[in-house]
C-alpha cells in the first residue's frame, strides 16, 4: 500500500491530502490510510487497521471515508481492495453535472470494458458523510466496480489491492481519453465516407 501510494502520487493520480485506500486483510479486519495522510508519504506503521464495524485496532486514526469502505466491504464479498482517488480528469468529469446518472462514460478500449464497463455518477455528498457508503453500496452490491462521486472523484474496488489499483487507472485513463477526443471534437467516418475512401485505392 505504502508503495502503491506512493506510484500514485508521483504520477499525478492523486496531490496533496486527497484520496484514501483500503484492503482486506486476512483475519477479515481492514487495513487503510490514515486520514489527513498524503499518498506519496504513507509509513507502514501508521496505517490504520479497522474491525468491519469501524472500531481502531491499531495505527492511525482512519481516514474520514472509512465508513464508505466499510460499507463496501459489506455490501459485496468479492470485494478485497478499495482505491478512491482525487484524479483530474475524473474529478474534472464528476464536475461537469451533478444530477445521478446511470453511466457517464462511453467504453473506447476493450480493458476498459473488460475493468469497468459502466461508471454511474452519484450525488455530491459531504467528504465524510454517512449517507455516502450507502449510495455507493446500491452498486457494487450489484457488481459494479466503480462509481463517481459528483465534485469530488472516482471510487474503485478490486478484487484484491493491485486489481483495484490497475482498475483505477483504467478508469482514468479512460477519461483521459474521453476529454482528448471531445476536446478535439472529433467526428468518426460515416460508412459513406469510409466506403468513399476505400474506392481511393490504385
Ligand atoms: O480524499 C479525502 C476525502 O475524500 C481525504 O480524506 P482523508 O484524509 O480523511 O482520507
Amino acid at each position: 500500500m505504502v508503495s502503491q501510494g506512493l506510484s500514485f502520487f508521483q504520477r499525478g493520480y492523486t496531490c496533496g491530502g486527497g484520496g484514501n485506500l483500503s484492503l482486506k486483510l486476512p483475519d477479515g479486519n481492514i487495513l487503510a490510510t490514515p486520514t489527513g495522510s498524503c499518498l506519496g508519504r504513507l509509513v507502514e506503521d501508521e496505517l490504520s487497521v479497522v474491525t468491519l464495524n469501524g472500531e481502531l485496532v491499531s495505527g492511525k486514526k482512519a481516514s474520514k471515508e472509512v465508513g464508505f469502505h466499510l460499507d463496501i466491504y459489506r455490501s459485496n464479498a468479492a470485494v478485497n481492495a478499495v482505491v478512491h482517488l482525487h484524479s483530474t480528469y475524473l474529478t474534472a468529469l464528476s464536475s461537469i453535472d451533478h444530477s445521478e446518472k446511470e453511466n457517464v462514460i462511453e467504453a473506447f478500449t476493450p480493458y476498459y470494458v473488460m475493468r469497468i464497463g459502466k461508471l454511474p455518477l452519484l450525488p455530491y455528498f459531504r467528504p465524510g458523510s454517512n449517507e455516502i457508503g450507502k449510495e455507493i453500496a446500491k452498486y457494487t452490491s450489484q457488481g459494479y466496480t466503480a462509481v463517481l462521486l459528483a465534485n469530488h472523484g472516482p471510487v474503485v474496488t478490486g478484487t484484491d489491492f493491485i486489481n483495484a489499483s490497475d482498475n483505477a487507472e483504467e478508469l482514468e485513463e479512460t477519461a483521459k481519453l474521453k476529454f482528448l477526443l471531445e476536446g478535439m471534437n472529433v467526428r468518426f467516418l460515416t460508412e459513406p465516407e469510409k466506403e468513399a475512401l476505400s474506392g481511393m485505392k490504385s
